[in-house]
């Protein structure tokens, strides 16, 4: 399979890696299409594929054109694409909030899949979600998803309206949790340990009690429970979060960020 990336930053690359990793895609197949010149420099003393400036003919003769430039830089990108796009290619958008209807439209292009992945996919441990315009054949779409699954594990949603939920809960997700990781490092630093030890105690702390959540029966209140002893430090703290309202605050931080991702389609 050839695949050309438009916009090789975190995600497009680490995409790139991903289908390298698992042999899905030769790096002789693979074109990174990078407008920045810093960032190209990098790109090409990584040796991952062929390295170029602009979106050229040669696009053509690749199946799946990824795009993975910000959603506000797809109007850079839409009129050399749809000047060589093929009826018989497919274009992936990972660009958050950016219908498929939209890109088609832009694109004249009708063979579109909608991915919202997230940053653990750097590492192969990502979650995406992903939907499909009608008009993908089902061959395709089903070589898309074995890409995709190389980057993680996926969820294919008939209803692509539940795209920016994925975004608001897992595409963005990863930065809460460093949000509150970083919070509990400050508070260990605030109780005298200096910053490498606090951030020990907190990562292990994570690691641990997410094999916990990973590797039991117990609920998710009842794991809490566990922990909280009845007139103990734990309740002290949760009482304090319940006063703060810190599960409202994060509920509706991601609310926000569905919000924004439905901003993000309109342009
Ligand atoms: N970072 C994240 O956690 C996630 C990001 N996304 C989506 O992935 C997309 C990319 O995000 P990141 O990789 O984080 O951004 P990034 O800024 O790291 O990468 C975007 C790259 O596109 C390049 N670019 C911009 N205009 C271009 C053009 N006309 N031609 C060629 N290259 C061009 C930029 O130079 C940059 O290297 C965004 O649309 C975002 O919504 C989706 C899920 C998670
Ligand atoms: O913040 C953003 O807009 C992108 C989409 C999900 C994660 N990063």
């Amino acid at each position: 399979m050839k695949v050309a990336i438009v916009g090789c930053g975190n995600m497009g690359m680490a995409f790139a890696k991903s289908f390298l990793q698992y042999d899905l895609v030769k790096r002789d197949d693979l074109m990174l299409i990078e407008k920045s010149a810093d960032r190209s420099e990098a790109l090409k003393a990584e040796k991952a594929g062929m390295v170029v400036d602009t979106i050229g003919p040669r696009v053509a003769e690749y199946n799946l054109v990824i795009l993975s430039v910000k959603p506000q830089d797809f109007a850079s990108v839409q009129d050399e694409l749809k000047k060589v796009l093929q009826p018989q290619q497919v274009v992936l958008s990972i660009m958050a909030g950016i219908p498929i209807s939209l890109i088609q439209e832009r694109l004249a292009h009708k063979q579109v899949v909608r991915a919202m992945p997230n940053t653990p996919a750097m590492l192969g441990m990502g979650i995406t979600g992903f939907a499909a315009a009608d008009e993908v054949q089902i061959g395709n779409l089903r070589k898309v998803e074995n890409l995709i699954n190389a980057t993680g594990r996926s969820i294919f949603l008939e209803d692509e309206g539940m795209l920016d939920a994925v975004t608001a809960v897992s595409g963005s997700g990863p930065a809460y949790f460093y949000y509150i990781v970083k919070a509990m490092v400050e508070a260990g630093k605030q109780l005298g340990f200096d910053e490498s030890v606090s951030t020990l105690l907190v990562k292990q702390t994570m690691l641990g009690s997410y094999n916990l959540i990973q590797n039991t029966d117990k609920s998710l209140d009842e794991l809490i429970k566990a922990v909280a002893s009845k007139g103990g430090t734990t309740e002290a703290a949760l009482r304090q979060f319940e006063a703060g309202g810190l599960a409202e605050t994060l509920i509706a931080g991601i609310k926000a960020a569905q919000t924004r991702a439905t901003e993000l389609s309109k342009g």
